[in-house]
């Protein structure tokens, strides 16, 4: 007998997490069931009248529960569709199509009557400036056939055709296919038609396509997106414990195409916060740990953060096996930087700028200053750590030659000479005290490497989350870890979230991307309307691409829409804090977990008021550690400075504290006088705020006290 096989969709997943906990153990032992032998006569398959599609049938599952399920006429897989109380589950059916595109050969899944009658009277109540808008011209300019590649389906091009305006296309969204909906946004947004095509389209006339062919439909990444055949008891298992995380099986389709392929080098994937680039990293460790890795080879992930770090190595252990475990390593990059100069038996202690040790040596050095150059104090450490410790120069003569791309200040040979015995005392003071800065101890590394000692691990292939947080020193320790070849590296960031450091590029230290690579459009985390707030807050700043180029924020898209931000402005903190609290109260008696809630300021410091405020209110509130993982499941609201909630994400965000002196953070800013150090210390503020704002998944709420934030001001 042909061997059956099940799907399930990813709604279905979405339905199962939304029933009661004693249900679900019964919708547990009926899939089970179904996936043991879908054709079982103890099923009790039931066709429903009037179901928008004749091979819909419901199944029960208990007394009140159904299954909706489709049976297909031809072929071996059975799809699991929803699952929901009896009356519910049919009208579901009755409101749903489900059918293999004859022009895309992707299986679609869409609403069919119930909200075409909701459009309707929604465009009645349009406001009047929308219904001014929906009078005007088409939207999309494209042709019949250029539609149907998108996936539009045949029956739905005249109303396709007769949007005219981004709210009309928004009230679409269900009665379109996801990937024809999405394809239409990024049209609306301004992204070409070349492009759109390139992303979504099926080659023009390239395939006939037989709409009976379930099988080869779920083939297909689009399909793949929305469909899932379960391999096992044990991946079903997984999945029906958290129906919620989808990213560990459905992905985008350009998420896929990344993850599942040989690449003849470096790769680079870009994306704007919450597009699933972190997703796409650990897939693709997994498929390397599968497909690429040899017996004994090891994949190195690593991250800027640590607890980033942290996360992604329990994340990995959700969908590798202990095998696939085995071979990858997760660390942040410093921590590896650690490890390695132990393994060498380098006897210096790292210190960081901003350390007591650091900032002792440095008031040694600060005295051989030479005073008729008038320098601040602050040119000196910005110098010795972007041009001295990056270049690796040891010498005046290295000094001479070295490039000062970037500073603000030119330098005279003689100048040269005047300001190097500071930085010769640095070195000194620094050697003295046993000390050593992190980019002296990644060379140390690299040069043991390249002796060619072999007592320290190689890796087969590295995957990088963070990477525009990486300095030049630590892509260049990177490249000497993993020796170039197919398959070698991916690197994933996005230049809008650079938060510590400054720019380096791929390129420039050894990691040739040569065009390899995509940029993910799609955002899985917040609504639109979060979306839009935070990319405002960086408007009109330039951001490269982690190599030679520019990247920017347009041409995105998140597919939830949700309520505004609320910004709200108080005349003193306790005020403040005090709103902040009610609010705080008021989600949770609606129902929200305090363990979604996040409270994110600039620093600690201006917590405090926050702090105090849930204290009286007898809230439970802990802060977001560096070194922990975020564990969902421990209540009370979570507290965390801007750098800290970097990679993480929370149903709904409070930014308080967004003053004028505050973010930007007067302190950092004034510690330099330099202008090319002071836009980029600005733009890292900036990032901080949009990183912040895209914390939040349903709910942002942004606050200040006295005077605003200039970035709040436009
Ligand atoms: N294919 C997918 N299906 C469902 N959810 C997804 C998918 N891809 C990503 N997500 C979800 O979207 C959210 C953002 O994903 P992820 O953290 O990978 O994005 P990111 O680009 O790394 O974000 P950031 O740069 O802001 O840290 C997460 O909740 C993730 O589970």
């Amino acid at each position: 007998m042909e061997s059956l096989q099940v799907a399930l969709s990813q709604d279905f997943f979405e339905a199962f997490a939304r029933i009661p906990r004693n249900k679900q153990k019964k919708v547990n032992e009926f899939v089970g069931k179904f996936r043991n032998n879908p054709q079982s006569s103890g099923l009790n398959y039931e066709k429903i009248n009037d179901a928008a599609n004749d091979q819909f049938r419901s199944v029960r599952v208990d007394q009140d529960y159904r299954a909706i399920v489709m049976k297909p006429s031809k072929g071996n897989v059975y799809l699991l569709l929803w699952v929901d109380k009896h009356d519910e589950a049919y009208a579901w059916a009755r409101r749903h199509k489900c059918q293999v595109n004859p022009e895309t050969g992707a299986l679609q899944l869409y609403e069919v009557t119930h909200h075409e009658a909701a459009v309707e009277t929604e465009a009645a109540s349009e406001p009047a400036e929308d219904k001014a808008e929906s009078e005007g011209e088409a939207l999309f300019d494209l042709r019949d056939r250029e539609l149907l590649r998108l996936g539009v389906p045949e029956d739905r091009l005249e109303q396709v055709k007769a949007v005219t305006s981004q709210r009309a296309l928004d009230q679409m969204e269900r009665l379109l296919p996801v990937e024809a909906f999405e394809a239409l946004c990024f049209l609306a947004e301004g992204v070409s038609l070349n492009e759109v095509m390139a992303e979504y389209a099926v080659p023009d006339g390239e395939h006939e396509v037989d709409t009976t062919d379930i099988d080869a439909a779920l083939e297909l990444a689009t399909t793949q997106r929305r469909f899932h055949v379960v391999e096992d008891e044990a991946e079903l298992q997984q999945m029906l414990e958290a129906p919620l995380e989808q990213w560990r099986v459905f992905l985008h389709p350009l998420q896929r195409q990344l993850v599942e392929r040989h690449w003849n080098g470096p790769v680079r994937v870009l994306g704007g916060a919450g597009t699933g680039k972190t997703v796409v990293a650990m897939h693709r460790a997994r498929w390397l740990a599968r497909n690429v890795l040899a017996q004994g080879e090891k994949l190195l992930f690593t991250t800027f953060t640590r607890n980033l770090a942290m996360d992604i190595e329990a994340n990995l252990r959700k969908i590798c096996t202990q095998e696939e475990m085995g071979a990858i390593e997760v660390t942040n990059i410093n921590g590896l930087a650690h490890r390695a100069l132990r393994q060498i038996g380098h006897p210096g202690q790292v210190v960081y700028p901003g350390s007591d040790e650091y900032s002792k040596c440095w008031d040694k050095a600060l005295t051989q200053s030479p005073g008729e150059l008038n320098f601040p104090d602050s040119f000196y450490e910005e110098e010795f750590e972007q041009v001295v410790l990056t270049q690796r120069v040891q010498t005046r003569q290295e000094y001479f030659k070295a490039k000062r791309v970037g500073r603000g200040v030119a330098l005279s040979r003689k100048q040269r000479a005047q300001i190097w015995p500071v930085f010769e005392e640095m070195r000194l003071q620094l050697h003295q005290n046993g000390f050593l800065t992190l980019q002296d101890g990644i060379y140390a590394v690299m040069d043991h490497l390249a002796e060619g000692k072999g007592d320290l691990p190689q890796y087969r292939c590295a995957v990088v989350d963070e990477t525009q947080d990486f300095g030049p020193e630590m892509l260049q320790l990177l490249r000497a870890l993993v020796p170039e070849q197919k398959d070698d590296m991916m690197l994933v960031g996005d230049g809008h979230q650079r938060i510590y450091g400054r720019r380096a590029s791929l390129g420039q230290c050894g990691i040739n991307i040569r065009g390899r690579g995509k940029k993910l459009r799609v955002n899985y985390r917040t609504t639109e309307e979060i979306r839009r707030y935070a990319t405002a807050v960086l408007e009109g700043i330039e951001v490269d691409d982690l190599d030679d180029d520019q990247d920017s924020l347009s041409g995105y898209r998140s597919l939830l829409m949700g309520q505004k931000p609320v910004l709200k402005g108080f005349s003193d903190p306790k005020e403040e804090a005090e709103w902040v609290c009610s609010e705080i109260q008021k989600l949770t008696d609606d129902g929200m977990p305090d363990r979604n809630i996040c409270v994110v300021a600039r620093t600690e410091k201006h917590l405090k008021d926050v702090k105090s405020a849930l204290k009286e209110a007898g809230r439970d509130a802990y802060p977001v550690r560096r070194d922990s993982t975020e564990n969902t499941q421990i209540p009370g609201i979570r507290l965390a400075n801007m750098h800290r909630v970097k990679g993480l994400e929370f149903k709904v965000v409070f930014i308080v504290a967004v003053n004028q002196g505050v973010v930007p953070l007067q302190v950092a800013m004034d510690k330099t006088e330099d202008v090319v150090e002071k836009r980029a210390r600005d733009l890292n503020e900036r990032a901080l705020l949009h990183v912040a704002c895209t914390r939040a998944v349903q709910g942002l709420y942004v606050s200040w006290s006295g005077e605003v934030s200039e970035y709040l001001r436009s």
